[in-house]
């Protein structure tokens, strides 16, 4: 008995851990503050274990991030795969350099303030889903019933509406798509309906905040009158006043599912939900767990738009969505540009949040490249939730190579995402504009 039980236990001490930055291909988006890279970077973890086991996760890649990754990864050498706790231990332990922080909204991101602890958890969350993918594998269970067991079967996204250009601007290498041009409100009905042939999305999300707001308020007229009854948001990334919110959301309050993020900060978001019947979601004011009490005690948020990369890791995620429902504040999920990895990562967890009442965001269909062998595919805009063991990827090496070849061979222009430098191709005196823009 005592031999069996030995010789069935699994050597999960953390041997080695790997880290790939990568580019890979971004379609010239539009947002606030500027225009997406042609190539924008990542970073792809690997955590091997003595008994041979590989877990993979998947965060930003920008060298802020790899400059606390790399330490962080020499800590988790002879640790346990299943210590997921011992993570944050490590976390306080990995410096971070003052210059990379500030109480300001992230520019790069719009996701919010830049705190040392949320970039020391935006890090944190990679190793956390990679360890989780390792220990799955070894145990021969998925992700989300090591997170308790999901309640759904496939998890709802939404379509991720960009004004876009064509094509990058011109002398910009990148790679072509095919999705074409949106600047109008005829392109962006186009565009969703690209959409919904291609992925079966019924909810869409409009990033706002590149043109003046009656210009906005037409895209979203337009898109309420194409998809008559779909749920519809606006997400200007804090471009308004308080009083150009109220007046879009006026203007949209019949066909509007929420409006995000519509200005900056809590206070003049409680001010803007105080005045409307329109809820509000975030993932610029609520981006920590510091920030919630203000936010929720003064009303200010309707809906948290989480984030397993920055809040970090699914587990925080879960603590996030019960904190949610004690003050009967919805959650939902914000997306970066990100990849097949983080996809399936918020997918495992957004199976076990039981109040999960709005389709979560993905940037995954703007992404024409991947590091896994097989991509993800949404049916009917929902991804089903994976019960192979781990994540229930794989990681196509060669791929990989690739994309971590075009990181190695870059001067270092793009290895750090600025949509306002990315701007300043197309229109040389671009500067991200000041907020309140309108
Ligand atoms: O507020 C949001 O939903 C985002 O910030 C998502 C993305 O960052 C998006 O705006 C982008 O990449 O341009
Ligand atoms: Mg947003």
């Amino acid at each position: 008995m005592w031999g069996d039980a030995v010789a069935r236990t699994r050597d999960l001490t953390i041997t080695e851990v790997r880290l790939t930055p990568i580019l890979i291909a971004d379609p010239p988006l539009l947002n606030t503050q500027g225009v997406h890279q042609p190539y924008t970077p990542r970073l792809i973890v690997e955590v091997a274990t003595a008994d041979g086991t590989t877990g993979v996760g998947e965060t930003y890649g920008d060298t802020k991030y790899l400059d606390l990754a790399r330490p962080f990864a020499n800590k988790l050498v002879g640790r346990q795969v299943s210590d997921l706790n011992g993570l944050f231990t490590v976390a306080d332990e990995v410096a971070v350099d003052a210059s990379r922080v500030s109480d300001q909204v992230d520019v790069g991101g719009l996701r919010g303030v830049q705190t040392a602890d949320k970039l020391r958890l935006s890090v944190l969350s990679a190793f956390e889903v990679a360890c989780l993918d390792a220990l799955g594998k070894a145990l021969g269970l998925p992700v989300h019933a090591l997170l308790g067991g999901k309640v759904r079967d496939a998890v709802e996204y939404s379509a991720y509406l960009f004004y876009k250009w064509a094509d990058h601007p011109e002398g910009v290498a990148g790679e072509k798509d095919d999705w074409g041009a949106a600047v109008d409100p005829a392109g962006v009905v186009e565009q969703a309906r690209r959409f919904t042939e291609r992925h079966g999305f019924t909810s869409f999300k409009l990033k706002g905040g590149v043109f003046p707001p009656d210009e906005e308020i037409a895209a979203v007229r337009a898109l309420a009158e194409a998809f008559p009854g779909h749920p519809l948001r606006l997400d200007p990334n804090g471009a308004w006043s308080v009083e150009t919110s109220l007046k879009v959301a006026e203007e949209l309050r019949d066909v509007l599912e929420y409006l995000e993020d519509p200005t900056l900060g809590t206070p003049g978001m409680a001010e803007v939900a105080a005045a409307t019947d329109v809820p509000l979601a975030t993932n610029m004011c609520v981006t920590t767990f510091a920030e919630i009490k203000e936010a929720f005690t003064r009303n200010a948020v309707q809906v948290v738009l989480s984030d397993h990369h920055y809040w970090g890791g699914l587990r925080n995620t879960q603590q996030l969505a019960a904190i949610c429902r004690t003050f009967g504040v919805g959650v939902s999920m914000h997306s970066n540009t990100h990849l097949g990895i983080s996809l399936a990562a918020m997918t495992h967890v957004a199976a076990t949040v039981p109040d999960l009442h709005h389709a979560c965001d993905s940037h995954y269909p703007w992404q024409s490249e991947d590091v896994l062998t097989d991509r993800l595919t949404f049916t009917d805009g929902r991804i089903t939730v994976p019960d192979t063991p781990g994540l229930g990827v794989e990681l196509d090496r060669d791929r990989l190579q690739f994309l971590h070849q075009r990181w190695q061979d870059d001067d270092g222009t793009l290895r750090d995402r600025d949509d306002e430098a990315a701007m300043r191709a197309a229109h040389p005196d671009w500067t991200t504009p000041q907020v309140p823009r309108w």
